[in-house]
């Protein structure tokens, strides 16, 4: 089995390259970085390190890439692809849906009879529909009737903490990771994969999606914003803080209790849930940074996301949500030179005030906007 896999860094190199190779797959990894690739073709395989209380490493070998510029080499490689997945970064569906139309337009003339499935594995809700979207030519019925019938759109849900690598590598391609993880692949549109190594197939993914996106990467995302007021650098630094830790319980307790009622998950399941969270936080030789986890403000305060998604389900459902909207407030204090998103956020905030900023990024009424402002305030 044949995968193509865009996006050749921490989780496409630590998880779903990882996973594929183990299950079977020839993985070609495609990215827009001339050095990596050039890196993943002169070493043939990488090494991924697992980091906890046990320590492994295993090597991940018979893999090679491609540079997304290389059209003609990247063509070959998707016509005969059994499965393509992505983890590019959510923000680059869009283009990234756009630069493959033309590969599938190709495929369909020289394979278009073989079954396919493309995933998007990135934290977002239904990130492959996005790129699906993208994809599809409003004007080619034949192209989209194509796709309908040959190619399958499963979204995911995709868990493993990969932070940037900060110890000595024998290899510059090798990655850190946690000893977890879960991928979790809608099982209805699966057209062809349907045995991958360890994935979770269900049929019904929102509550699987959600309570990761909310729970871990909402929690994951109060820990940083948190963190950096107070000077940490690191996730698991800023989590033994105990003025933090109240915060994430607090954050915790009120995103499961939407979720609970939303998708009648049991409270007692999803407590564990965030016990076993704040454990995989706590994990000190994984040396996440509060930067990385934290990146690109603009993403995870906005509506769709893992902040302002958990909140408005508690306005829904009016229950308590004084944690999240701190999350929020923290959010608007991120500012780092080197993140392009934190340092627009920021000016965003001096042009339109707190306030306008919220309303702008987070697209929340007055009302709530206005209680993530004085919040705010009180972090200033
Ligand atoms: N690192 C994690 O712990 C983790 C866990 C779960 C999900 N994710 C998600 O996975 C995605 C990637 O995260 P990451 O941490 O691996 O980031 P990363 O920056 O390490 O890797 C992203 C890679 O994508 C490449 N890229 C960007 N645009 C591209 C394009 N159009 N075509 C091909 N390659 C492209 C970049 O050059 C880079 O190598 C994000 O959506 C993230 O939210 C990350
Ligand atoms: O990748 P982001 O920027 O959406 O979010 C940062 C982290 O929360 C995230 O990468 C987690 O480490 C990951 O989602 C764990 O599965």
């Amino acid at each position: 089995m044949e995968a193509v896999h865009f996006g050749a860094g921490n989780i496409g190199r630590g998880f779903i390259g990882y996973l594929l190779t183990k299950s079977g797959y020839h993985v070609t990894f495609a990215d827009i970085s001339a050095p990596l690739v050039e890196d993943l073709n002169q070493f043939g395989r990488y090494h991924v390190e697992t980091l906890g209380s046990v320590r492994k490493q295993e090597e991940i070998s018979g893999i090679c890439a491609i540079r997304t510029d290389d059209v003609e080499t990247l063509e070959r490689s998707v016509i005969r692809a059994d499965l393509i997945t992505l983890s590019i970064g959510a923000n680059h569906l869009e283009q990234a849906g756009k630069a493959l139309r033309p590969l599938l337009m190709a495929r369909k003339e020289k394979n278009g009879a073989a079954r396919l499935d493309i995933i998007a594995c990135e934290n977002a809700l239904c990130a492959t529909d996005i790129l699906c979207k993208a994809l599809k030519e409003p004007e080619d019925d034949e192209f989209n009737a194509y796709l309908s019938e040959t190619v399958g759109f499963p979204n995911c849900a995709v868990d493993r903490i990969v932070p940037n690598a900060a110890m000595q590598k024998e290899l510059p391609v090798d990655v850190v990771v946690e000893d977890f993880f879960e991928w979790d692949i809608e099982s209805g549109k699966v057209r062809r994969n349907r045995e991958i190594a360890n994935v979770n197939y269900v049929e019904n993914l929102a509550p699987y999606l959600e309570r990761k996106l909310f729970m871990l990467n909402g929690a994951h995302a109060a820990v940083a914003y948190l963190g950096c007021r107070r000077g940490y650098r690191f996730v698991h630094e800023a989590i033994l803080d105990q003025s933090i830790l109240k915060e994430v319980h607090g954050f915790h307790r009120e995103a499961l209790a939407a979720l609970s009622k939303k998708h009648g998950l049991s409270v007692e399941d999803l407590t564990k849930y965030a016990d076993q969270l704040v454990r995989r936080f706590q994990n000190s030789y994984l040396q996440d940074e509060l930067c990385r986890v934290g990146r690109d403000p603009i993403r995870k305060l906005s509506n769709r996301e893992r902040l302002v998604s958990p909140l408005l389900l508690c306005e829904k459902y009016r229950l308590p949500d004084n944690s999240i909207l701190k999350a929020i407030a923290a959010g608007y204090t991120f500012d780092r030179k080197e993140d392009a998103a934190s340092v627009e956020m920021q000016k965003c905030i001096s042009n339109l005030g707190i306030e306008g900023a919220v309303h702008k990024i987070s697209g929340l009424d007055e009302k709530l906007a206005e209680r993530v402002a004085k919040l705010y305030l009180l972090l200033q």
